[in-house]
């Protein structure tokens, strides 16, 4: 069955794109699943991307360990893993002949390597960490557990379904993708194969003067974001949601300030702060999240939420931004088949702006975070007669500092200021998370088991530890799907020459 395509792609598969530079795009560039090569390997986008991070002075800095390319080179994958120098089962995807190199041809995708498997998951073959439902002391890092709505996770899920967006090529008659599947026997059927396990979306920034938009979505005031309806659709949803979470914020911190000037700062009150701040999103945060929501500059399009248009408040921002029709977004969509994670990064930081919205759909994942500015010392073979020195190999303090956020389905998590720009994320290899149980742990704010994974938690033995003075939960990884929103940085959104 032919599915539809963005006219995009099928450009970019016949060589004939024509410049992102003057007319903007709706790009979907498609990567095949499994090891996670390109699929539109060559096309100048993909090149661009892969340069950018394989040459980011992170990259260079640390060169005391291995590079991870770049995958997609979507990403900033500027450090192995501790874990993934542990041995093979750990190695990253990096099968394929480009892609563990650090040169700027590099494809490897940031997943990890090891394919999808039918064996039932068992608690033995989880991460051994303990995911918290509540968020660690990050500042600037937000979740939102089950803000999604069943209905608009059912709608997304469909939608991408119907899009294709992780379905196989079949289309692509690119005679460089079927020669190398017919060299890795993977049978290429002319452009056909491998599952894909992510796609990537890209808007446009667009200046009013440029006239009326002839594609995508057409706001009232004459620009189009260039993304997909439906993205323009959630990106709307979510600001809206969000909304609310925003206004409780700036409510409790009214309450703090009338609080504290009336010297009435009781252990009522900052608990009731606390409760608060861990369903809020700051509104400086949500504004910058959603400027077309906020912004004065542009009339806001009907949000899908009631409630007032909370009043933008003058703020001094250190990631200054153009206005909202001149910022483009990019959405990563992305696929897990358990057991495979995501190698520990920062979404590159010179190609994409402060705040990241990440929705998961379908399941829950548990998420690591590390400090980026770990340094390390790497163990050295002791010399003749020389006694190991104290402390032998100093852990550097911030490397205790891992923190294990699980992410149940449906749930929206942001990253924002130190979150965004200093703390690496990632997705352990696993076949199951250790998670919280709750109540037992968390405290206020965190959220319910989803139903079904309370399902597959007790009904697949043994499936309680007891950890840390709490109880926890295993949980089997199940496919889950991702949605990365994010805004590129001024001039970023053009490619190419
Ligand atoms: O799948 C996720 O939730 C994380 C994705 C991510 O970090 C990214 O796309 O940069
Ligand atoms: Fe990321």
């Amino acid at each position: 069955m032919k599915r539809r395509r963005s006219s995009m792609l099928v450009e970019e598969a016949e060589g004939r794109r024509s410049d992102a530079r003057q007319e903007g795009y709706l790009a979907s560039l498609i990567l095949r699943g499994g090891e996670g090569e390109a699929a539109g390997r060559g096309s100048k986008i993909l090149l661009t991307h892969a340069q950018e991070s394989s040459e980011h002075p992170a990259g260079r800095e640390q060169h005391d360990l291995p590079s991870v390319s770049a995958g997609d080179g979507e990403e900033e994958a500027d450090q192995l893993p501790r874990e993934y120098e542990a041995g093979p089962s750990r190695s990253r995807s990096c099968s394929r002949s480009t892609s563990s190199s650090n040169s700027a041809s590099s494809h490897g995708s940031l997943f990890s390597s090891r394919s999808p498997s039918p064996s039932p998951p068992a608690p033995s073959l989880a991460t051994t960490s303990t995911y918290a439902r509540t968020c660690p002391p990050i500042p600037g890092l937000y979740l939102f557990p089950s803000l999604l709505s069943l209905e608009l996770e059912r709608e997304l899920l469909r939608v991408i379904d119907r899009e294709g967006y992780f379905s196989p090529l079949s289309i692509l008659p690119d005679p460089r993708i079927a020669r190398e599947q017919e060299r890795e026997g993977g049978g290429g059927g002319g452009g056909g194969g491998a599952e894909r396990n992510q796609a990537m979306l890209f808007g446009r920034a667009r200046p009013r003067s440029a006239g009326t938009a002839t594609d995508g979505q057409e706001w009232a005031h004459g620009w189009s974001t260039g993304l997909p309806k439906w993205a323009d659709e959630l990106v709307l949803a979510l600001g809206g949601l969000l909304k609310g979470h925003a206004q409780a914020q700036a409510q409790a911190q009214d309450e703090d300030a009338r609080g504290s000037c009336a010297g009435t700062d009781t252990e009522g009150s900052s608990s009731r702060r606390s409760t608060t701040a861990a369903a809020a999103l700051p509104q400086e945060v949500w504004e910058m999240l959603f400027p077309e929501c906020s912004s004065s500059t542009f009339p806001s399009p009907s949000i899908p939420t009631s409630g007032s248009q909370p009043q933008p408040q003058p703020h001094p921002s250190p990631h200054p931004r153009p206005p909202p029709h001149l910022q483009s977004r990019q959405l990563i969509l992305n696929r897990y088949h358990p057991p495979q994670g995501l190698a520990s990064h920062i979404d590159l930081p010179h190609r994409f702006a402060d705040g990241i919205v990440l929705c998961s759909l379908s399941a829950g994942i548990g998420m690591r975070f590390r400090p980026r500015h770990r340094t390390r010392t790497r163990p050295r073979p002791l010399q003749d007669g020389e006694r190991e020195r104290e402390p032998p190999h100093p852990q550097p303090e911030s490397y205790s500092h891992t923190h294990h956020l699980y992410l149940p389905a449906r749930s929206v998590l942001v990253l924002s200021g130190e979150a965004r720009w200093e703390w690496e994320h990632g997705i352990e290899e696993s076949w199951g998370d250790w998670v919280e149980r709750d109540g037992e742990d968390g405290g206020e704010g965190e959220c319910e088991l989803e139903g079904e994974e309370k399902g597959q938690g007790e009904g697949q033995g043994s499936t309680e530890r007891a950890r840390g003075g709490g109880k926890a939960l295993f949980i089997p990884r199940q496919e889950r799907k991702s949605i990365t929103i994010r805004f590129m940085k001024e001039g970023a959104d053009c490619v190419g020459e």
